[in-house]
């Protein structure tokens, strides 16, 4: 997969060179490209910014370093053979970010993020995109953000770990909060009592079917009570009886 980031702030990105996501790029399985905002601009203050039409607070990201900027994202693209890329803007006016849509993005061979601040991008600059693109405005949550580059990390985060090779237990991804549509349950590990406080016996008996009932109770359990919309979201007939019961 190859990820094209636009942004005013490029050493933001810098965590992409760590950990597993790092390593990925290492080996080829991603390739990102960061492209500064401020080097399609063309006065002396590289400007990128400018009041808003219509008066309010603060400043609006300025329609021209933006459309040069996708343009040559969009000119890489086609050179790499890639005709219909995604655009992801994230934006606290987004729809918001789900495991399904990072499964969906996954699936993509060519991802490009642009990164807004200030009070946001003029909005003729994703009326131009569309023209060219697909365009999806995504937001990770209901919270304010400085500007887009830390909703780009969780993005490009949820998406990489879903590209084959990325996670080495590729069996820990589809167990995963979400992943079944339901939260994780608790994990313990060695010892076995720690400060008094002891590991559920059933996950010391050896016996597999029993922990993995006990595991998918827990994981029901826990959704029942921090994210009850989750359940009322599953396929029908996701759930036992039993289950329901829980
Ligand atoms: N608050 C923000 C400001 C700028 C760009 C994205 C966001 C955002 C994305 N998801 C939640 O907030």
């Amino acid at each position: 997969m190859h990820v094209d980031i636009v942004s005013i702030f490029p050493e933001y990105f810098r965590p992409l060179e760590l950990s597993l996501i790092g390593k990925a790029r290492a080996r080829g399985v991603l390739d990102v490209h960061l492209w500064d905002l401020r080097d399609f601009t063309h006065d002396p203050h590289r400007t990128v910014d400018d009041t808003p039409y219509g008066g309010g607070p603060g400043m609006v990201m300025r329609p021209e370093p933006w459309g040069e900027t996708l343009d040559a994202v969009r000119a890489e693209a086609a050179r790499l053979g890639v005709d219909a890329p995604l655009l992801i803007v994230p934006t606290p006016a987004g729809e918001l970010l789900t495991q399904r849509a990072a499964e969906r993005y996954a699936a993509e061979p060519w991802l490009a993020f642009a990164c807004g601040r200030y009070e946001g991008i003029d909005e003729r600059v994703l009326l131009d995109a569309r023209r060219h693109m697909r365009v999806e405005e995504v937001s990770i949550g209901d919270y304010v953000l400085a500007g887009g580059e830390a909703a780009t990390l969780v993005i490009v985060e949820a998406v990489a770990r879903l590209l084959p090779g990325v996670v080495g237990n590729q069996a820990s991804v589809l167990d995963d909060s979400h992943a079944q549509g339901l939260l994780e349950g608790p994990a313990y590990t060695k010892p076995a009592v720690w400060r008094g406080l002891e590991v559920p016996e059933v996950l010391l008996s050896g016996n597999h079917a029993a922990i993995a009932r006990w595991r998918r109770e827990q994981a029901i359990r826990r959704t029942a009570v921090r994210r009850p919309e989750l359940l009322d979201a599953l396929p029908p007939g996701s759930l036992t009886p039993h289950e329901e019961a829980l």
